[in-house]
């Protein structure tokens, strides 16, 4: 499998390069995105075969094709074992039914309780892997509104050869997300509070990719979503949930709460793979970039507006670059001109066909936080399940949406609600404890460097603390 840029001229100026290459790059000189050249396949009959299947072997099937020749499966299949070994549920990701239409699939029993351990258990060991093969030193930077930081920062910390600078809007996460992050003392690990939003912090990361006084010097890679590897790794949850609801011989639809675009793009790839998935619903808080594009074309970015599910309090989606690139036809040099128009007017309107391509798989929802409390309240009266924000969205959103009834909807359970400790206790009375494994995180010692919201000041930060890209 090769990839190329979401903003490569077609030109044969850009060589398409493998998985291990974008897996260490994480965002293209360019400013796009890698997307391999096309999707894979898999037919109905290897759909079929997942069925009983466990997680890491699903995983092994829909992830080969993207790898190809970079490692083999069996390295593969190591590889996965050892990252989904960790997650504290046998299932991995178990589902849960609600009740006759909807089910929870929980993708938080990873070790920092959100769906991001699904992803960045296995490209902590990636990076390992790939780096053994080379003499080289990485410096990931990153952004995060809690989740991402926390997943990095455990599958990263204490490894050979790599540094993680982590930047947090400060003040916007909760206090479990925070000190997640912040009580990880490891020497490679550096945690950053930042004046500004997440989308501030994600500017500075992408603007640090095409900085050459950074390039030159630093091998940087990303752990967001950006980074293709992120994705691959989250679309294999979708087959894995609809291949136990009866796939692919039923539809499945899927209610995704989104902010980066990042999940949700991830069950459009397993949809383009031959999943036959009946409706991705795009589930937002009032941060409502997503619907507001999907549901009338208008993709300007507002301001952020802190609410209750903080981790989707984003405005800018950086993976819908990804999707805008699929349904302009794959042209690079229309999205490169496209998304450089965004950046300087925060501004795009999106074709009235373009639109229409979308909404043959993509519907949208906005929930305000008045519904997201109903959601929560309800879950736990009529399920007995605890949900947290960010699921709750999700869940508001597939009860709102105009599915067949004997379709099944699955609203992905993003984060445990452990982790939105003072939101759930609004909303439900109650207050869900600390899972034992983090029992003792309010006891543990905190570092972290505070920083303005400033290019320079965060640029100076990590050149003075990385190790160069040859040690
Ligand atoms: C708990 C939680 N739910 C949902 C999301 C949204 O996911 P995405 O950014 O991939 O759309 C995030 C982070 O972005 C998150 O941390
Ligand atoms: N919700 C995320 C922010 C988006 O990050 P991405 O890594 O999925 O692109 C977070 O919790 O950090």
């Amino acid at each position: 499998m090769e990839y190329i840029s979401t903003r490569a001229s077609g030109s044969g100026d850009a060589e398409p390069l493998n998985f291990e290459q974008v897996t260490l790059a994480g965002l293209a000189g360019d400013g796009g995105l890698y997307v391999p050249t096309h999707w894979p396949k898999l037919t109905s009959a290897e759909i079929a075969d997942m069925a009983g299947l466990p997680y890491s072997e699903i995983a092994v099937r829909v992830m080969r094709p993207f790898i190809g020749d970079v490692l083999t499966e069996d390295e593969l299949r190591d590889l996965c074992e050892q990252a989904y070994g960790r997650f504290a549920h046998k299932a991995v990701t178990p589902l849960v039914q609600l009740d006759g239409q909807h089910w929870l699939l929980e993708l938080f029993h990873g070790p920092t309780l959100a769906f991001k351990d699904v992803a960045l258990q296995l490209l902590g060991l990636l990076f390992e892997t790939f780096l053994a093969r080379q003499d080289k030193h990485l410096t990931v930077v990153g952004a995060t509104s809690g989740d991402t930081g926390s997943a990095a920062i455990d599958a990263l910390a204490g490894r050979e050869k790599v540094d993680i600078f982590m930047l947090h809007p400060d003040g916007r996460i909760s206090d479990v997300q925070r000190r997640q992050m912040t009580t990880v003392l490891a020497p490679n690990v550096h945690n950053i509070a930042m004046d500004g939003s997440f989308d501030d912090a994600q500017a500075m990361v992408k603007r640090m990719f095409a900085d050459p006084e950074v390039t030159d010097r630093f091998a940087i890679s990303a752990v967001n979503s950006i980074n293709w590897a992120r994705l691959m790794a989250q679309i294999v949850y979708y087959f894995y949930a609809a291949s136990q609801l009866g796939a692919p011989h039923r539809k499945v639809a899927f209610s995704v709460p989104t902010g980066n675009f990042g999940d949700v793009f991830a069950g459009y790839v397993a949809a383009q793979m031959g999943l036959p998935i009946e409706r991705l619903i795009v589930a937002t808080n009032v941060n409502d970039i997503l619907h507001r594009a999907l549901s009338n074309g208008d993709y300007s970015a507002g301001t952020v507006t802190a609410t209750a599910a903080p981790s989707m309090d984003i405005q800018i989606s950086s993976n819908f670059e990804r999707l805008l690139f699929d349904l302009e036809g794959r042209d690079g040099a229309k999205t490169a001109a496209r998304m450089k128009a965004f950046e300087e007017t925060r501004d795009m309107q999106i074709a009235p066909e373009m639109l229409a391509k979308a909404a043959s798989i993509f519907s949208s929802e906005r929930v305000d936080a008045e519904s997201m409390a109903l959601a929560m309240s309800q879950a736990q009266e009529a399920a007995g399940q605890v949900i947290d924000p960010h699921t709750a969205i999700g869940l508001s959103a597939a009860r709102s949406a105009d599915v067949d009834p004997s379709v099944p909807i699955v609203t992905l359970a993003t984060a445990h609600p452990a982790k939105f400790r003072d939101a759930v206790e609004r909303a439900t009375g109650s207050r869900p404890a600390l899972p034992r494994r983090i029992g003792d995180l309010f006891d543990r010692e905190e570092a972290c460097d505070k920083l303005p919201g400033d290019y320079d000041a965060v640029k100076a930060f990590v050149t003075s603390r990385a190790t160069p890209a040859n040690g």
